[in-house]
């Protein structure tokens, strides 16, 4: 092959770190982002003074020897990140408004299992056995320990692919602790019955093992990803939306822009939405029963996101992340939207400022919704979306304005300023069929058609980012090693993570 030239569509955490990753292999990568920022969901903004984060506030993985900390350490940019652990004595709180309970769960196994076998004591035993289970499941997936894999299908035990409520179930007879214990369903999309067991142990068991947040935002990493692509000879454009992949004989000639550019090379890689992919490439280019496996396959549902600014010295920094839930039971239903209901649950964060003390500048609250929705509004443009609209998402501001009353009395008081962003804005930001906040949704009764293999029957086309494995801070980056990896050679950085960095 030739070693120099790959062109990435898409300037998220996917074709950021497949372009880092292939950078440090010695290749020479152009990015083109749609957006005059780089980062995707990396990517930050800032309203009346307040940096905001778009699309990533919890971190995993980022502590010595964990993937995130390897991976970054490999690429040379672990010192440039800044990042701030949450309180390890609880990670998480989880407040149920039906029956004022709070949750406060600890990190780490022993302290996981401690956190809820004090409100749950009969359940210890099943509790720990629940804890070992996850872990075991996170085991069974090589790429999630960064070992080599082999040449065969992976073999995995059979409550891998049991529906991640069945699993819970399994283990835990109490129905609220079955419930509570559903707690990061916003983390990964949850759908009762059809989300794998292993998606609810991978994410699980990332956050157990220790959650961090960005002091500052997001898009340092970001900034560190491009600089790695950079510093090889690369390039990372801004501002280049592709409109156009032509394809001859199952070959990507050029890709071109909406500015008039073209952009050609031996190697693409599409790091877009697997939907945006599909309207962007020459008809004819995948088979018939491709594209209509790929425009069939469910997206994860989307979010309502309100971004708070803070008066000074009202709201107390939370050095962890808060879910509400309104109800028990509802934990499964939170893509459901019923709007005198809405919503059944939130998470909202503090994040840190670089000079962060006793008190929060801002506060980010994040609502599940699906696209249903705003579907009526589907075919508006931001900014010109209309009245009615603006009204529906006043509403929608001011009831999660309320739930967070119930939670923090007297917080309409400490509001200086609200945005808020709805599953429009992160169809349209990200470029996201049906503004899906996770890529497909992943279904234990139909594997093969949420796992995508990178590479394409588009000769020189690879694929990369969530929609072809996991999401998140995890997900992506360890779908990019297997994206690089195509180019480079299975298990080429594999090894490379297992020689230089510590376990
Ligand atoms: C509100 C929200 C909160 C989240 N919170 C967390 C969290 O706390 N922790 C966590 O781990 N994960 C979180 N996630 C998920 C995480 O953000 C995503 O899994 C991850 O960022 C996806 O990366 P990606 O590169 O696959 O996709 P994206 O970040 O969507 O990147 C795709 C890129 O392609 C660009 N693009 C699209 N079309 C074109 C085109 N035609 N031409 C050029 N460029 C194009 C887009 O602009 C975008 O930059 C959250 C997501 C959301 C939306």
């Amino acid at each position: 092959m030739n070693n120099n030239d790959i062109i990435i569509i898409g300037g998220g955490l996917g074709g950021l770190t497949t372009g880092a990753l292939l950078a440090k292999e010695g290749r020479k990568v152009t990015i083109l982002e749609k957006n005059n920022i780089v980062g995707g969901g990396l990517q930050n903004f800032t309203r009346k003074g307040i940096l905001f984060d778009t699309g990533m506030h919890m971190l995993g993985g980022f502590r010595p020897g964990q993937t995130l900390y390897r991976i970054c350490q490999h690429l040379g940019i672990m010192q440039k990140l800044k990042l701030q652990r949450v309180d390890s004595d609880c990670m998480d709180e989880i407040y149920y408004a039906s029956n004022h309970t709070i949750y406060r769960v600890a990190e780490g196994k022993a302290g996981f299992v401690e956190s809820f076998a004090t409100h749950f004591p009969h359940q210890r035993a099943q509790l720990q056995r629940y804890v070992d289970a996850i872990y075991e499941l996170a085991d069974e997936i090589d790429l999630f320990n960064l070992r080599p894999t082999g040449d065969g299908i992976p073999l995995h035990s059979e409550r891998f692919m049991w529906s991640a409520d069945e699993f819970i179930a399994h283990y835990i007879d109490d129905e609220q602790l079955r419930d509570v214990l559903a707690y990061m369903n916003p983390m990964y999309g949850g759908v009762s019955g059809h989300t794998p067991a292993y998606v609810h142990a991978l994410i699980s068991a990332l956050y157990i093992n220790g959650t961090d947040r960005f002091v500052g935002g997001s898009q340092q990493l970001a900034t560190a990803l491009a600089e790695v692509i950079e510093h090889a000879g690369g390039e990372v454009v801004g501002g280049a939306e592709v409109i156009r992949i032509a394809v001859d004989n199952r070959t990507v000639t050029q890709v071109q822009t909406k500015d008039g550019r073209s952009f050609s090379a031996p190697y693409y890689i599409a790091a877009t939405h697997m939907g945006e992919t599909l309207r962007l490439i020459d008809k004819g280019a995948f088979t018939p029963a491709y594209t209509k496996r790929i425009s069939n396959t469910e997206n994860s549902y989307s979010i309502f996101s309100l971004y708070v600014k803070l008066k000074p010295e009202t709201f107390s920094y939370i050095n962890h992340t808060c879910y509400y839930q309104h109800d028990y039971n509802q934990v499964w239903n939170l893509g459901q939207y019923h709007r005198e209901d809405w919503p059944y649950g939130m998470m909202y964060m503090t994040p840190p400022n670089e000079q962060q003390n006793e008190w929060a500048t801002h506060l980010i609250i994040n609502c599940v919704m699906p696209f249903s929705a705003v579907e009526q509004w589907q075919d508006t443009q931001t900014g010109r979306r209309g009245e009615a609209y603006a009204q529906w998402k006043a509403w929608h501001e001011q009831r999660i304005i309320d739930r967070m009353e119930e939670v923090k009395p007297g917080f309409t008081q400490c509001i200086d300023h609200v945005w808020s962003a709805s599953p429009l804005t992160v169809r349209d930001y990200y470029h996201a069929p049906q503004g899906a906040i996770y890529g497909f949704v992943k279904d234990c009764h139909n594997p093969l058609a949420t796992q995508i293999p990178v590479a394409t029957k588009v000769s020189n086309l690879f694929l990369t980012g969530q929609c072809v494995g996991l999401h998140g801070i995890c997900g992506v980056p360890l779908s990019a090693i297997t994206t690089a990896e195509a180019l480079v050679g299975k298990n080429k950085i594999i090894e490379q993570l297992q020689n230089t960095a510590p376990k």
